[in-house]
């Protein structure tokens, strides 16, 4: 999918929600532990009951892998499921890779084309060549990670390197990079404050933005500074949404969670 579908769909929809499948067998309805695959259960009843209020969906691998051969069945059952029944849907593989670029290539492969994912999430740390790898697939996207939304942001990428702090040497210096136009970036909705500065450098890139809900960042806050010409956010919520309840309505309850922001977005989208 290319950005500017990405923002057709969104206008369409009046929504740039990303919804997170992060699935927790301890979080999840006792009926479905009773099911061959609780957790592609969990994420079809999910994605049924809201695919009409987002416009994304971003497993975090973590939550699949830590179920070893069944959990990544179960993502491969998701991917194969968004793309055969929502093709208009962005998807992110929240794997947060990066590696020597031998190595990069090989993830790279691993989410575009075995697991035919839109995006991927990618470490800047290793810098230029860890990146390109990922860069140099058409129509897929990058997203890498820039200003974090937890406590350890202020750890490193706060921190002041030669005359700018780090995170701003990461969205300039990845610029110059060969496919460039392929990036999108990770700025948290903790971060709030930041997003005016961020959008000085970055004026039209998607930006992914998780933490609202059970980080406690703010929608309207982000929004005010952080929204660009194209749009240009994706707000993910994962806990908030997929867990609104943990009884046999769970999917209601998702979906009414994901209706509420939604419905924000809507009126923020009016306002613009
Ligand atoms: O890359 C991410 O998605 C990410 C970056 C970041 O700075 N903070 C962050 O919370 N995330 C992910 O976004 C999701 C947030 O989940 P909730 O806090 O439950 O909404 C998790 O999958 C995190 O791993």
């Amino acid at each position: 999918m290319t950005t500017q579908q990405l923002t057709a769909q969104i206008i369409k929809k009046k929504s740039f929600l990303c919804i997170g499948l992060d699935v927790d067998l301890n979080k999840i309805p006792e009926h479905l532990l009773q099911t061959e695959d609780p957790i592609f259960e969990f994420n079809k009843a999910i994605i049924d009951a809201t695919h009409h209020l987002c416009v994304a969906y971003k497993p975090n691998t973590a939550f699949y892998e830590a179920y070893g051969l069944k959990g990544w069945k179960a993502l491969e059952k998701t991917i194969n499921y968004l793309n055969t029944n929502h093709p208009d849907i962005f998807t992110i593989a929240d794997a947060k890779r990066g590696d020597i670029g031998n190595t990069s290539t090989m993830y790279a492969k691993a989410f575009f084309e075995d697991l035919a994912f839109d995006s991927v999430t990618v470490a800047p740390y290793m810098g230029k060549d860890s990146v390109e790898p990922f860069l140099a697939f058409k129509d897929k996207h990058t997203i890498m990670l820039a200003l974090t939304s937890n406590q350890g942001a202020f750890d490193f990428q706060t921190k002041t390197v030669e005359g700018k702090e780090l995170y701003k040497h990461v969205l300039e210096t990845s610029k110059s990079w060969e496919n460039s136009e392929n990036l999108m970036y990770v700025v948290g909705a903790t971060k709030a404050e930041y997003f005016t500065d961020i959008r000085k450098i970055s004026p039209n890139s998607f930006l992914l933005v998780p933490g609202v809900g059970a980080q406690g960042g703010n929608l309207q806050d982000v929004c005010k500074y952080g929204i660009s010409d194209n749009v240009g956010l994706l707000i993910n919520s994962s806990r908030g949404i997929i867990y609104a309840s943990n009884n046999n309505d769970f999917a209601e309850a998702a979906a009414a969670k994901a209706k509420e922001l939604q419905q924000q977005m809507e009126v923020i989208l009016n306002s613009k």
